[in-house]
């Protein structure tokens, strides 16, 4: 390369890099991989390093790649924030701690290792033990000084009290989103038709730099810390200085360790190429540091990077795999999502069989055909990402795809917003996954709380007709007879186009003989194949003489059988026959077959044929029925499903308003509106006004609240709900119960409470004020201690200094003794 050649691809780079820079750090968005990222810049710090006349003090290479924005107030860091030196291979780590080696002189060091967490870095700064100022990396030097948000992530100490804490010392650590939460957050956006954030580290970014900190509290931030700074912090070594933030309350993951040699370092990154996908949050790599302090300040830094340490970047893993279909899932909120099947191919420890495909956009810019052969990688997700097609391994007459334009579930023709990527169902009232998804929310423990309805019995209920929605819950009680014996699951079953109803050879095989089990026959059938009806029925008669067991009765069965489906002269389906052939052979001379086929054109279960046919029938023959049918509803399943639903009549008004599924409603909105309207009936004819002056209620809100009152199926289901009894004002107890008296206090309680069970505990302290935390830190008012008490975490509550009060104390503090 000429110099002017190197100066001109200089140039080039620096623009590129400064670009995605400009894109990561402000916007919070991406175009090209890290990986890529990585690239350009390793290729600029090479060209400058051959040609260093080129080397211009304002390179992306010598500075840290942010900046700060100007709506916050900025601060200048103490101790400047820096970037680190990334690898991606293991002689690339090697040649790292030669070069430490050479620096030190000796080879008399330790490494500690943790993992590099994917957030937005922080620095926080306490003074006399109280957290005085949160300011982000900005360019390095100074940054944005983002106090008030980060005082709303619940486990940052806003206090630090202990033996041996500095007057004044800086932490720095990770703000992330934890992959859940921002799962759930993309659910909402995607229910209320937003655009869906890119991933966990820009949401995280994105959210210190919100203006409005009240937002940023709902948004769940967590932290991780890694560094503890200061002139007095009265340690000489890495570990020890973690192991102090640590007994001081700061969340420290506990995946950090001490290596001795750079071969353990190897060693610790193998075992987290794949353990790090179960942690709650996403890394992409491991962070490799110089345990003692002297050493570090011997070996020093260069402009943009301390010596002592650097990041190996794990690259994200990928594998070509072949495209054999598309599923579409239909979602609660009749959302559609495309979801490739692949054939199965190992990836980052995993078989992989399908990938995500987002929506019609994504296919048609992948440009994706049938069958065809596919990269796919996975990051943090959990669900890999099909990155690319392979057209030289298309086939010539591959197909593109074709995106569905009916709901696969219902048949409904879908419909697209203007301006939206998804597809949706518009069948709210009789897509059934839709109404399960509806159905579930209602029963959710934290709404009515019913929890003896699992989700394949209300996808029973739901399949069988015998609830639309969760008004028709109540009235199930007055079909309790026709439960009993209904089958879970109808994947025996078959319907031909003249809706006669077919039942498979397995399940009739086993129903028509005795002695022989289920998976035999399932054998049996897998070598025969390809063989008409006929010739299987007459290989199984040879097949039970084989097998030696009640012979002259099965065999009888099975001719019983023929003659049936002979007489019936229904169309032959492939490894499946007539259920009314099969149970004329059972049933006997009580029902004839033209009665069992025009019953069974109607139903879509031998438990519905039976119900209507309502025989009175001897056990051993309905021991035989039973064999016909999947796992069935059972007497004390029943009973506890009736319980259930009679007793969550009992919930209060907030937890039936959460569970009535209004838009945007969550639990806590659901509380709010119940304490300051009182009844259902004032909140739907609640004004605007109204609404909006509540804390908390915007616009968004306000058209789901008028959106749901106006679909006349949710006031007549209201209505129903309110003549079997459900909560729809606020209990007068209710209302004197809520105060102010928890007011601004973090709480946790411990053990077994007397007055409380479990949850109750939660909405208690939240209707009278006070956040309920779930785990003990530093950040804790106090924990209520109950009986048996886990001595670890009461271990640890001493040791971070939070207060224990009595169940006793803690009700005469809100007043209630
Ligand atoms: N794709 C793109 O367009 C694009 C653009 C710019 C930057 N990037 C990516 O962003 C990164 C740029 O570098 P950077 O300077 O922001 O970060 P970096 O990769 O140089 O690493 C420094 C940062 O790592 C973080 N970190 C996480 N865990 C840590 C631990 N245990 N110990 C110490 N630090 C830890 C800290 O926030 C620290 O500021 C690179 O990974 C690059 O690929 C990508
Ligand atoms: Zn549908």
């Amino acid at each position: 390369m000429t110099p002017q050649e190197a100066q001109h691809r200089i140039t080039e780079l620096s623009k590129q890099i400064n670009y995605h820079n400009q894109l990561y750090y402000n916007e919070d968005r991406t175009e090209i991989s890290d990986f890529e990222f990585d690239q350009l810049l390793q290729e600029l710090i090479d060209l400058e390093k051959q040609f260093p006349e080129f080397l211009d003090a304002d390179s992306p290479s010598q500075r840290v790649g942010g900046t700060i924005t100007k709506e916050f107030e900025t601060a200048e860091h103490e101790y400047r924030m820096l970037s680190l030196g990334n690898t991606y291979s293991p002689e690339e780590l090697i040649a790292f701690d030669e070069r430490v080696a050479k620096g030190l002189g000796h080879r008399n060091y330790e490494y500690f290792c943790e993992l590099k967490f994917d957030g937005v870095a922080i620095s926080l700064v306490y003074e006399n033990g109280r957290l005085i100022r949160a300011v982000t990396r900005g360019d390095g030097t100074k940054g944005d000084v983002v106090t008030e948000n980060i005082k709303t992530i619940r486990n940052i100490p806003l206090h630090v009290i202990g033996e041996n804490v500095p007057d004044k010392f800086e932490v720095r650590g990770e703000i992330f989103l934890p992959r859940k939460e921002f799962d759930k957050i993309n659910a909402e956006r995607e229910a209320n038709g937003e655009a869906l954030l890119a991933n966990p580290r820009n949401a995280a970014s994105g959210t210190v730099k919100m203006q409005d900190s009240s937002i940023v509290a709902k948004r769940r931030l967590n932290c991780y810390f890694y560094q503890l700074l200061g002139e007095e912090i009265g340690v000489e070594e890495h570990d020890k200085a973690i192991h102090l933030l640590e007994q001081w309350g700061f969340n420290v993951s506990p995946t950090y360790a001490k290596c001795a040699s750079v071969q353990d370092v190897l060693s610790y990154i193998n075992e987290w190429q794949d353990k790090r996908f179960e942690l709650p949050l996403d890394t992409d790599g491991v962070v490799l540091k110089v345990n003692n302090y002297d050493q570090r300040e011997e070996l020093g830094f260069t402009a943009k990077i301390p010596r002592w340490a650097i990041a190996y970047k794990y690259q994200a893993e990928s594998a070509i795999s072949q495209l054999l279909s598309i599923t579409y899932q239909v979602g609660r909120t009749g959302a559609i999502t495309p979801v490739a099947n692949l054939a199965p191919v190992y990836l980052a420890g995993t078989t992989v069989k399908r990938a995500s495909l987002h929506n019609a956009n994504e296919i048609e810019r992948l440009g994706l055909h049938e069958g065809d052969w596919v990269s796919i990688e996975k990051g943090g997700e959990i669900i890999p990402k099909i990155t690319a097609v392979i057209p030289e391994k298309r086939k010539a007459a591959a197909r593109p795809i074709a995106y569905i334009q009916h709901c696969p579930e219902c048949h409904t023709e879908l419909t697209r917003k203007e301006g939206e990527a998804k597809h949706y169902c518009p069948n709210h009232a009789g897509c059934p996954p839709q109404i399960l998804g509806r159905i579930e929310h209602f029963l959710h423990k934290r709404a009515m709380d019913i929890d003896s309805l699992g989700t394949e019995r209300i996808k029973t209920l739901i399949d069988q007709g015998y609830i639309k929605n969760y008004a028709d819950l109540y009235e199930l009680k007055t079909q309790k007879d026709r439960l009993l014996g209904l089958e879970m699951s109808q994947d025996q079953y078959q319907k031909t186009e003249e809706r006669y109803l077919y039942i498979s050879l397995l399940k009739a095989f086993f129903a028509l003989t005795e002695g022989i089990s289920l998976s035999a026959i399932q054998k049996f059938l897998a070598e025969e194949q390809e063989k008409s009806l006929d010739e299987t029925i007459k290989s199984f008669e040879l097949f039970i003489r084989k097998s030696n067991k009640k012979v002259a009765q099965n065999t009888g069965n099975l001719l019983l059988l023929k003659d049936q489906i002979h007489y019936a002269g229904l169309p032959t389906l492939e490894e499946y026959v007539p259920v009314s052939a099969v149970l004329k052979v059972l049933l006997g001379s009580r029902v004839s077959l033209e009665e069992l086929l025009r019953v069974s054109a109607h139903c879509s279960t031998v438990h519905a044929i039976l119900l209507e046919l309502n025989l009175d029938l001897p056990s051993e023959v309905e021991d035989r029925i039973k064999k016909l049918k999947a796992n069935t509803f059972q007497e004390g399943v029943i009973s506890n499903m009736m319980e259930g639903i009679e007793k969550s009549k009992q919930q209060a008004f907030p937890k039936v308003l959460f569970a009535l599924g209004i838009r945007n409603i969550g639990e806590n909105t659901a509380q709010i509106l119940a304490k300051e309207f009182k009844t259902i009936d004032s909140l739907k004819s609640a004004t605007a006004e109204q609404l909006l002056a509540v804390n908390g209620v915007g616009e968004t809100l306000v058209q789901s609240i008028r959106e749901f009152f106006e679909d006349q199926e949710n006031l007549t289901n209201i209505e129903r709900l309110r003549t079997h009894g459900l909560n729809f004002e606020l209990q007068e107890e209710e209302r004197i119960l809520a105060s102010n008296a928890l007011e601004g206090m973090k709480i946790l309680a411990s053990g077994k409470l007397n007055h409380f069970k479990r949850d109750e505990i939660i909405d208690f302290v939240e209707a009278n004020g006070g956040t309920y935390v779930k785990s003990v830190s530093k950040a804790l008012d106090f924990i209520i201690e109950g009986e048996d008490m886990g001595p670890s975490k009461k271990e640890k509550a001493e040791k971070l200094g939070v207060k224990l009060i009595s169940e006793e104390e803690f009700l005469q503090m809100v007043g209630k003794n």
